[in-house]
């Protein structure tokens, strides 16, 4: 039985054929060559505090539709209004009902640095997030061997951008260290069993050298738990889910931002 990661990627790879007979990679890379250069997400997320990637988020496999998002520009909008370091917008259309037209908008929208959150496992996405305005990009060590990691880690530096590699066991972390990656992401959630454990972080983060960027994924609440990754060592927090679903995104991204503040 495949597993959800296995599953939302074969998802991913027939949604990109289509795209790849749309649009060649030789057209996407002159598209790529023409934006402007990549904001250094990796700067702006080893700020000094605590540093929050608040992202757009319509629907996940673990908890279906979260959010009715008709304008992801203005949610945007109101995370960089209250402190966000950077916006992740879900590019993946089956199972989160992201498209790269949200990530279009929310370029336009704001100047802080733009994560793409999809399935990157082709150089051609790369190039696509490059040529949609993205500065960072996410790579899921699970998802790929050590070839294809360090072919794309490669690739997204060339192109001026950031990989936020991002890994779930201890395993996952050593292959993520020894490759070189500069900002770790640690996902509390088990991308084959989607369950989320919150006590990730703080075993992985040890694992994690200080000098990188260390990001906590998943499962993040509220100012409390914010404070309590911090403690742990986290530079980031990526928050998604209590930033669609609660009243006020700019208040919860500035009250996540102010709890690392004091660790
Ligand atoms: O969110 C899911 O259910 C999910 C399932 C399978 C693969 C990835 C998934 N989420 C992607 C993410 O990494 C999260 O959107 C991100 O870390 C924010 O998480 P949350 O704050 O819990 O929405």
């Amino acid at each position: 039985m495949p597993s959800v990661l296995d599953q939302i990627i074969d998802g991913v790879r027939d949604d990109l054929s289509t795209r790849q007979q749309d649009t060649p990679l030789e057209q996407l890379q002159r598209l790529a060559e023409a934006q402007p250069a990549a904001r250094d997400g990796e700067g702006a997320l080893r700020a000094p505090g605590l540093s929050v990637i608040a992202e757009v988020k319509r629907s996940s496999p673990s908890k279906g539709a979260l959010a009715d998002i008709p304008d992801p520009a203005e949610l945007a909008t109101r995370y960089a209004a209250g402190g966000a370091s950077a916006v992740s917008v879900l590019t993946e259309a089956r199972r989160f009902g992201g498209s790269l037209a949200d990530l279009d908008a929310v370029r336009a929208a704001i100047d802080l640095p733009v994560l793409r959150k999809d399935f990157v496992v082709t150089p051609y996405q790369v190039w696509e997030a490059r040529a949609h305005g993205a500065d960072i990009i996410l790579l899921i060590v699970a998802a790929l061997d050590d070839v294809a990691l360090r072919e794309l880690m490669a690739l997204t530096r060339q192109l001026g951008m950031t990989a936020l590699v991002e890994v779930h066991d201890e395993v996952e972390t050593t292959r993520a260290v020894d490759l070189g990656a500069s900002v770790i992401g640690v996902n509390n959630r088990n991308l084959k069993t989607l369950d989320v454990d919150p006590e990730t972080f703080s075993r992985l983060a040890p694992l994690v050298p200080e000098t990188c960027v260390r990001v906590a994924e998943s499962g993040i609440r509220d100012h409390e738990d914010a404070a309590m990754l911090a403690r742990a060592g986290a530079d980031a927090v990526l928050v998604g889910e209590a930033l669609v679903t609660g009243g006020d995104p700019s208040a919860a991204v500035d009250a996540m931002r102010s709890a690392g503040v004091a660790r």
